[in-house]
């Protein structure tokens, strides 16, 4: 079995091909050329700290694979004398052919890489292709979610304003700082609160723990695109609830929401539908003025497409 650690996936990461990977993966959900249930969660006793299990396969000759992530979200890490990610990753690819284990790939950076470009697939084919502006991008959250949105954001889109709010101020500030040095601009601003970063916002990025609504729908301008990604107490708490009844709410996978967006459809919200399917040209807004939200869960076959491409990458650049 093929080892490749955290040090080399980083090293065989790249935007495009991840940003591929992505609407492969999604288009080929809608197909229904791939296995997955809603993941299993295991939760470790009287705390908020969950052991992940996600099982996929996806049929594709370029992205296709056979895999499992397991995938720990310990909140409290951040609380660590020396903090821990919040979100850690690893994954298996096994022979389609034999079921034998072919690698082991490390899932830190898969994960954040993998969650960045799937929302950008959605910004792209939900928002971006019918001509709406990309003027400003508000990102709330600056963890490890929150950075690889602003490279993901940065390198697909022109956006001429990133703006950046984190509960703690200097968090966001780090980024901004750091990322201005970066890419030697000066288009990511700090913001003081939520509301101010959220508020005029054209395309906007949730990536926090949060269980309060951190998005409050007055906020929010005609037309704006969300894409939430955090996990709370549910994951569709950052967004303020009666948005969703006034937004087109795309999802990635139906098993999925089913199982954890059971609060949204108890409330009696309805998805538009899998953002696959605005992929292939079947479902689309059409309204210049709704809302759209992209409730991202996160799925098994992205991960796959992405323990595939990095094997692939990895074969190529290590053949002896
Ligand atoms: N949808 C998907 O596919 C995925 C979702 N996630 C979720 O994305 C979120 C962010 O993940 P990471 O960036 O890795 O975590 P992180 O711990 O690095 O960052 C979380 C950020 O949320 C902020 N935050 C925490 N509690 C908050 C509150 N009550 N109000 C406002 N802000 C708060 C923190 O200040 C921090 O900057 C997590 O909830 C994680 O589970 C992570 C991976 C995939
Ligand atoms: O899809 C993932 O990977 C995750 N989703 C939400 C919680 C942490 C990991």
């Amino acid at each position: 079995m093929i080892v490749i650690d955290e040090n080399m996936v980083l090293k065989l990461l790249d935007w495009d091909k991840t940003f591929q990977a992505m609407e492969v993966a999604m288009r080929r959900c809608t197909e229904k050329r791939i296995v997955q249930t809603a993941r299993s969660k295991t939760q470790v006793l009287d705390k908020p700290n969950l052991l992940v299990s996600m099982p996929g396969y996806l049929e594709d000759s370029t992205f296709g694979a056979l895999g499992c992530k397991l995938v720990t979200f310990f909140p409290t890490n951040s609380n660590l004398p020396k903090p821990l990610p919040t979100v850690m990753a690893s994954i298996l690819l096994f022979d389609e052919t034999t079921g034998l284990p072919k690698a082991y790939v490390g899932g830190f950076e898969i994960t954040k890489w993998r969650t960045a470009a799937a929302s950008a697939v959605a910004t792209q084919h939900i928002y971006a292709k019918r001509s709406k502006p990309l003027r400003v991008l508000a990102i709330l959250g600056a963890g490890e979610q929150g950075r690889a949105h602003a490279d993901c954001f940065k390198h697909c889109f022109n956006f001429q304003e990133i703006r950046v709010w984190n509960r703690t101020a200097s968090k966001a500030k780090s980024l901004v700082d750091e990322y201005n040095k970066k890419y030697n601009t000066n288009i990511f601003k700090h913001c003081e609160s939520n509301e101010k970063c959220v508020r005029g916002a054209d395309v906007i990025v949730a990536v926090t723990n949060t269980s309060e609504p951190i998005v409050m729908a007055d906020w929010v301008k005609a037309g704006a695109h969300i894409n939430s990604v955090g996990l709370g107490k549910t994951h569709h708490s950052e967004v303020e609830e009666k948005l969703y009844f006034d937004a087109d709410v795309y999802i990635d996978h139906w098993e999925g929401a089913r199982a954890e967006l059971s609060g949204l459809i108890k409330a009696g919200v309805q998805f538009k539908g899998e953002v696959g399917s605005v992929i292939a040209n079947e479902v689309q807004t059409e309204d210049a003025n709704r809302v759209t939200i992209f409730q991202s869960l996160g799925m098994a076959v992205e991960d796959c497409a992405m323990g595939r491409l990095i094997y692939d990458t990895y074969l190529k650049t290590h053949s002896n």
